[in-house]
């Protein structure tokens, strides 16, 4: 309820449209309301008196109504829908900036299925339900009180039915809008499952395959899916039962106003013409009452869903830029991390344990260790994906948390373990790496990261569209550009994780030689599963679970460290027998 009042803000600056909507309807009301009591004049004054002139008068002013009401009916449904529609499309946008400024960690928290469930169907259901309220729920109580007080006005004799008829279709609709609320907060959360189920089978579609596990995956979504539907029965239930409870209460109102009505007609107090109109009447209250039912079950089903909405929004950024940065003329590079100790939950492991190491800027710095042991997440600090949860990571001795977000993140290419690229041209994802790039410099790029040669070999080299997730490109080939893409913008501090694992042994010499030759003056963080690939680093750490076992070129690890040397033993085949 609060989440829902809370994005009412976004309504503030379609308030014109919120209210013309509103307006229109109230003329489609007031017309529809008029039409019973025209008619049981046409019927009591007219027919009953043989007078034809005001029989074709009244029936000219029923067209007449008839037709205002329709432009009423058109005018609310243009109004609304533009005030809702264009709420919804601010809310997206909102949430979807919103997600963007996540650090890793609220990602984590969130998870993409949820995430997309938000920007896609909560957002619809709230902004169905903003729209409804707006086209409908003025329609109904006016139809309803309206009609209460016609027939008190005009047809009073009647108007016990409705003491015995309206409670009862309030506390049915009642009791069936606040179940239909709980259940429909079922069907979002299955949703939600249904979501990431298909997110994580379609990404790994290839590894599904390859394992022959379609028939597992196809168990796995049924049950997801026979979740939702059983879900999405009991709410769809609810609703579709509603509408039959109601004619009944309201057929029943029928009998006893037509029985009434006869007795009142036989002792000459009503005339016939009050009973058709006294029905008709019922038939408008019934209608206000659905259409109110129907907008209070859609705002009742987009509690959830704003809750949900507003989560997200009102998510605590834990990673944002100083509000006054130190201000620095250049990031130099030179890292230092201060007894730094992560973990990725609050009461997990810790997966960094009291780590201090120091890199001067320009310095190539080689990681390895084994899987697990936090190699990839001591990379992740420094561009700040997560932050310590105690210790200090340092750049030209300033702490990371100082530095503007915006300037340090400029300062750093980052090749991710898993390329990641986006659907497009090639171009197009090299502008990743720096905004308004030069043919030259995307070739100069390629060239280092040895991707020239086969970006010259597609179709329209630059210009060639990548497909959503890259997939038409080979793993190597994806590594080379994103390789390349962190290059090009000529980065202070470059981030390797695991990068040049895709590439054969002669374009990964050649990568390695480009980072010495052409970046001297960058830092460079390497992590890499062979020796071969660090073996000239100035600096190596070996990470063992969490902590820096040791650290040194490798000529030093090699005689002080026995994980090092363990490593080195496996990859070349030969032993070190003089160490101390
Ligand atoms: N997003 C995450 N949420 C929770 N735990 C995580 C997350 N990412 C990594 N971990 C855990 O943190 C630990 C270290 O992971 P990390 O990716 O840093 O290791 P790594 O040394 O880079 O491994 P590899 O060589 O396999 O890439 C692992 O135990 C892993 O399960």
């Amino acid at each position: 309820m609060k989440s829902l009042q809370k994005l009412l803000v976004y309504i503030k600056p379609y308030k014109w449209f919120a209210i013309l909507g509103p307006l229109f309807m109230c003329v489609e009301v007031a017309m529809d309301l008029l039409q019973p009591t025209m008619m049981q004049h046409v019927i009591d004054t007219g027919i009953a008196n043989g007078n034809h002139a005001y029989v074709i008068k009244l029936g000219f002013f029923m067209i007449v109504s008839a037709v205002l009401g329709l432009l009423g009916a058109m005018g609310s449904a243009i109004y609304s829908t533009k005030a809702a529609v264009y709420f919804g499309t601010d809310i997206r946008q909102d949430v979807f900036r919103k997600t963007e400024q996540f650090s890793s960690r609220n990602h984590d928290t969130f998870g993409t299925g949820k995430l997309i469930t938000i920007v896609t169907n909560d957002i619809t259901t709230v902004q169905n339900a903003v729209r409804m309220t707006l086209f409908i729920l003025v329609r109904g109580p006016f139809l309803f009180v309206g009609s209460i007080v016609i027939v008190w006005l005009t047809a009073r004799e009647l108007f016990p039915i409705l003491l015995i008829a309206i409670p009862i279709l309030s506390i049915c609709i009642i009791w069936f809008s606040v179940k239909s609320g709980q259940l429909f907060q079922k069907v979002q959360e299955a949703m939600d499952k249904v979501n990431t189920k298909l997110q994580e089978t379609l990404a790994g579609i290839r590894v599904v395959k390859a394992f022959n596990r379609e028939e597992f995956e196809k168990s796995n979504f049924k049950t997801v899916n026979d979740m939702l539907t059983k879900r999405n029965f009991s709410a769809e239930q609810i609703i579709v039962s509603l509408m039959p409870i109601t004619m009944f209460v309201v057929n029943i109102a029928i009998v006893g106003g037509m029985w009434l009505g006869a007795i009142q007609v036989n002792q000459g107090v009503i005339q016939v013409g009050m009973i058709l109109a006294f029905i008709n009447y019922l038939h408008i209250i019934m209608n206000g009452l659905m259409s109110m039912t129907h907008v209070l079950m859609q705002i009742t089903r987009s509690f959830p869903s704003a809750d949900r909405i507003i989560q997200v929004l009102d998510t605590h950024i834990d990673i944002e830029s100083p509000q006054q940065p130190t201000p620095v003329s250049e990031i130099r590079g030179e890292i230092e991390f201060r007894n730094v100790d992560y973990s990725y939950s609050k009461n997990g492991e810790y997966v960094l344990k009291n780590l201090s190491f120091h890199a001067k800027s320009g310095e190539k710095i080689g990681i390895i260790g084994s899987t697990g042991s936090g190699k990839t997440t001591l990379l992740k600090l420094i561009p700040r994906l997560y932050d310590p949860d105690s210790g200090t990571v340092l750049i030209d001795g300033i702490d990371l948390k100082n530095h503007s977000l915006e300037a340090l993140r400029s300062a750093i290419g980052f090749v991710p373990q898993k390329a990641t690229l986006f659907s497009g041209t090639i171009e197009e994802n090299m502008q990743y790496g720096k905004e308004h790039v030069t043919a030259s410099e995307m070739e100069e790029a390629a060239e280092l990261a040895a991707a020239s040669e086969f970006i010259h070999k597609l179709d329209g080299t630059y210009d060639y569209t990548l497909m959503q997730g890259a997939t038409n490109l080979s793993g190597g080939q994806k590594q080379r550009l994103s390789i390349a893409r962190a290059l090009i913008r000529k980065p202070n501090i470059l981030l390797l994780d695991d990068s040049t694992s895709a590439l054969d042994a002669k374009s990964e010499a050649a990568v390695q030689r480009a980072l010495k030759e052409e970046f001297p003056n960058t830092t460079v963080f390497l992590i890499a599963s062979k020796i071969s690939s660090i073996i000239d680093c100035d600096q190596i750490l070996v990470l063992e679970d969490g902590m820096i076992e040791a650290s040194g070129t490798h000529d030093e690890l090699l005689m002080k460290s026995s994980v090092y040397r363990e490593i080195y033993r496996t990859q070349s085949g030969k032993e070190i027998l003089n160490y101390e």
